[in-house]
């Protein structure tokens, strides 16, 4: 499945650049996604002997038509709803025309729990929130337990966002046409489409060269040809070295999860850079990972640019505070002077909850003297409210967007996570990751994302490339083990994860 997402408007001109160009004119793109509408419902429910379609006022509405009349040839017993009537001269009033069926105004609408309903209400188009007749319509469809194949879109939800508008319906399937849209992904309107299927309706790839999509799904084929892969000639040098800051005696099981984690991903060397207090508790835990007693920025700086190392994690439960702080800029200052990864979790993203700026302008420096940005952001939903608090409470601005715009404060890169993580660079490109399971939702997972991630800096992927592929490898991982799953178990799930990648013969979703 292609790994582009559509918003409504570009999805719009893909169908306006489609039709311009030809073979298929705007009726004929409406026929083609009614018969996908009609083929699923025939295919998947070949025992339901009534399938009510609810057609709303636009080119949704439209496909509603097309898919009734083929559903009638069909020998179905389609009942038809409408409430206004399409514009006059509208692919959908064609539409319309030739579906020779009666129109039922909603208060006739009744499905039983064996029937079908096909919901053509709103899709692309939605523009506020449902209501009145609309909003009773939905309520009662999926108060009656039947069926929904949705059209495009669960009637309510937002293509753009994923967000809710008013109320929505909640659908078995959704047929969506030429690519998914972001809403299809991001929750909560991943949770109301059931099954998506994307059906093809005759609008070409090419279309999207003049619409240049900078949302994506996250799979491997957005970041495989820059995956780091050792070579014959390659020896552990050249896979890079990362140093993982560790917390006190109490607090340095995280820094070790996220260590095995980016020596997991393939870093050549990594070594936890440990306080004095807990060099002991470290030493006793380590193996293949090296341990390294620091105690100042000062000694991290001339550590790193010893024993070159190419990346760093620091936060996971490093603690909170102005130490962290001058640990933090420290390792930026170096960033500036050469290509060296940062990824910031935990203790290091609350660390600057007063002063973000400080942060920001420390990894601007970064951005400004190597050209590009070296640094990643991972904070859940809370930690992200911290550093981007006008952002977190932006109403109906979507999260792939609202990561965009922290990414782009931030000079970052920025995992925003989640059960829909997103990852999202400062030009505007953004992943929304689709293959994780909730059993990730455990103490310490966090710290291994930020210990894959690192590990892949480290090997000199590109950042934004990095971040995503970490994401879908952490969730590739925890998807392999299910209940029972805790975050030690992770590292130990990435080989798997990783042939599976090397071998090529993946897709997800
Ligand atoms: N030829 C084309 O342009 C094609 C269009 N397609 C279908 O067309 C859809 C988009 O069509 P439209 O752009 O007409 O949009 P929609 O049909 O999704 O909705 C637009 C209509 O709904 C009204 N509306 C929006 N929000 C409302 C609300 N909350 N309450 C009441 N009325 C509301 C608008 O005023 C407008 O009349 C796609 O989702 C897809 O299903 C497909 O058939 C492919 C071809
Ligand atoms: N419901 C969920 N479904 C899928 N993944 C989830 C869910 N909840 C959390 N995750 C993932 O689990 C990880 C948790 O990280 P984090 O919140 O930092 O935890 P910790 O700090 O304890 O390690 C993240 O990668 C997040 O995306
Ligand atoms: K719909």
């Amino acid at each position: 499945m292609s790994f582009e997402l559509l918003s409504p408007t570009e999805m719009s001109e893909a169908d306006r650049l489609s039709i311009a160009r030809g073979p298929h004119d705007g009726p004929a793109l409406m026929r083609n996604a009614g018969a996908a509408v009609a083929r699923e419902v025939l295919s998947r429910y070949p025992q339901a002997r009534t399938v009510h379609v609810l057609a709303g006022p636009g080119n949704n509405g439209g496909d509603g038509f097309a898919a009734a009349r083929l559903l009638a040839q069909a020998g179905v017993d389609a009942r038809v709803y409408c409430e206004g009537r399409p514009v006059a001269g509208s692919d959908a009033a064609g539409a319309l025309a030739d579906m020779r069926l009666p129109l039922l105004g909603f208060d006739a609408f009744a499905p039983e729990e064996t029937d079908v309903v096909v919901d053509a209400l709103f899709g692309a188009g939605l523009a506020r929130a449902i209501g009145g007749a609309y909003a009773q319509a939905v309520e009662k469809a999926n108060a009656s337990g039947a069926c929904v194949v949705a059209v495009d879109l669960p009637s309510g939800l937002s293509g753009g966002s994923g967000l809710v508008l008013g109320t929505a319906i909640r659908a078995g399937v959704t047929v969506t046409f030429f690519r998914l849209k972001p809403g299809h992904l991001l929750y909560p309107g991943r949770a109301l489409c059931g099954d998506t299927v994307l059906a093809d309706i005759g609008i070409p790839a090419d279309v999207l060269s003049e619409i240049g999509p900078r949302t994506f799904r996250n799979t491997p084929e957005l970041w495989r040809e820059t995956f780091p892969w050792p070579h014959s000639g390659s020896h552990k040098y050249a896979r890079g070295h990362v140093g993982v800051f560790s917390g006190g005696p109490s607090a340095s099981g995280a820094a070790r999860l996220a260590a095995i984690s980016a020596a997991r991903a393939g870093a050549g060397a990594v070594t936890v850079l440990s306080p004095k207090q807990a060099v002991q508790v470290n030493a006793m835990h380590l193996t293949a990972v090296m341990l390294k007693w620091i105690d100042t920025p000062e000694e991290a700086v001339n550590f790193a640019k010893d024993r070159k190392m190419s990346s760093a994690v620091i936060g996971p439960g490093f603690g909170v505070g102005e130490r962290c702080v001058e640990f933090l800029l420290a390792l930026a200052g170096l960033g500036a002077e050469s290509p060296f990864g940062l990824v910031l979790d935990a203790d290091a993203i609350t660390s600057f909850a007063d002063a973000p700026d400080r942060l920001f302008e420390a990894l601007a420096a970064i951005g400004a003297q190597t050209g590009r940005e070296r640094a990643v952001l991972t904070p859940h939903e809370g930690e992200f409210r911290r550093l981007f608090p006008d952002l977190a409470d932006a109403q109906g601005v979507s999260k792939p967007e609202r990561a965009r715009r922290a990414a782009e404060r931030a000079n970052a890169v920025v995992i925003l996570k989640g059960p829909d993580t997103v990852i999202a660079a400062p030009d505007g490109r953004a992943a929304i990751n689709v293959n994780a399971t909730p059993f990730l939702a455990t103490a310490g997972s966090g710290d291994v994302l930020a210990g894959i991630v690192a590990g892949l800096l480290a090997q000199g992927m590109p950042t934004f490339e990095a971040a995503a592929a970490g994401v879908w490898l952490h969730a590739e991982a925890g998807a392999r083990f299910g209940p029972g799953l805790i975050a030690e178990d992770l590292p130990a799930l990435l080989p798997a994860a990783l042939s599976e990648l090397y071998n090529g013969d993946r897709t997800s979703f």
